[in-house]
């Protein structure tokens, strides 16, 4: 078995914790990101997935499972390692996988994805490439310029799909139809039964973010809750 196919064989079937902290919040930290990848690895997650550059090199040095890396850049439009250059870098982390924006959005370095997937190909053979998919014509044409990995991680994020309550499953079916790809599924997943149903529609693996690692999120969710539930 080739390390790609062992790398994807590694992550079939399973949980993969997304571990991030956005810019200003107080876990923004790679030292805290890093414990909570360890955590989640002792939960069970098969597979971390986590961005930036100073957090992946530190996540890949604790923990033994896949690593999905991510360069976020900016928060509107191709943020998701948008160019080549942010790609390659994140490679060079020692991630396994390296995510990229898989939208047919024109990208900042003016690059196509299947032209920055060469690019990639070329830099760093090793690596395995997923594609952040917002549609099903996006997933398409990512399995067209040649990505390892199907992920619809932006579906709700790119104006092409409803932002759904809970992973868009339907998003899910349209895919499964024509993929020949590994699908993973990603984005609000909240409950453990969402990520069985997620699995249940043949998902390949599933991502959960927000509701393992966000404590800031959860604690709303509970705070909102119990507001609700008070008497008046
Ligand atoms: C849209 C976007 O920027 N998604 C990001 C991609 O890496 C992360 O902010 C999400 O947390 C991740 O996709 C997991 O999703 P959720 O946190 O919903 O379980």
């Amino acid at each position: 078995m080739s390390d790609k196919n062992s790398i994807l064989e590694q992550l079939r079937g399973g949980l993969i914790a997304s571990a991030q902290a956005y810019p200003g919040e107080p876990m923004r930290d790679p030292r805290t990101m890093d414990q909570v990848a360890q955590a989640c690895v002792a939960g069970g997650a098969v597979g971390i997935r986590a961005q930036g550059l100073a957090d992946l090199a530190l996540i890949n040095q604790h923990v033994e499972v896949p690593v999905i890396g991510l360069w976020k850049d900016g928060h509107d439009g191709v943020f998701i390692t948008p160019t080549l250059t942010h790609a390659v870098a994140v490679a060079a982390t020692g991630s396994q996988v390296v995510a990229l924006d898989g939208t047919r959005r024109p990208r900042p370095d003016g690059l196509s994805l299947a032209q920055t997937v060469q690019g990639l190909r070329e830099a760093r053979p090793e690596v395995l490439i997923m594609a952040d998919c917002g549609s099903a014509d996006d997933a398409r044409a990512a399995q067209d310029a040649g990505v390892d990995i199907l992920g619809t991680t932006l579906a709700g994020y790119t104006g092409e799909r409803p932002k759904t309550v809970g992973p868009d499953l339907e998003l899910v079916d349209e895919i499964q139809a024509f993929a020949r790809l590994p699908l993973v599924v990603e984005g609000r997943i909240h409950t453990p039964a969402q990520a069985a149903q997620a699995m249940e529609r043949g998902a390949f693996a599933v991502v959960v973010g927000t509701a393992i690692t966000h404590p800031t999120t959860i604690t709303s969710w509970f705070a909102e809750a119990v507001k609700a539930g008070a008497p008046a």
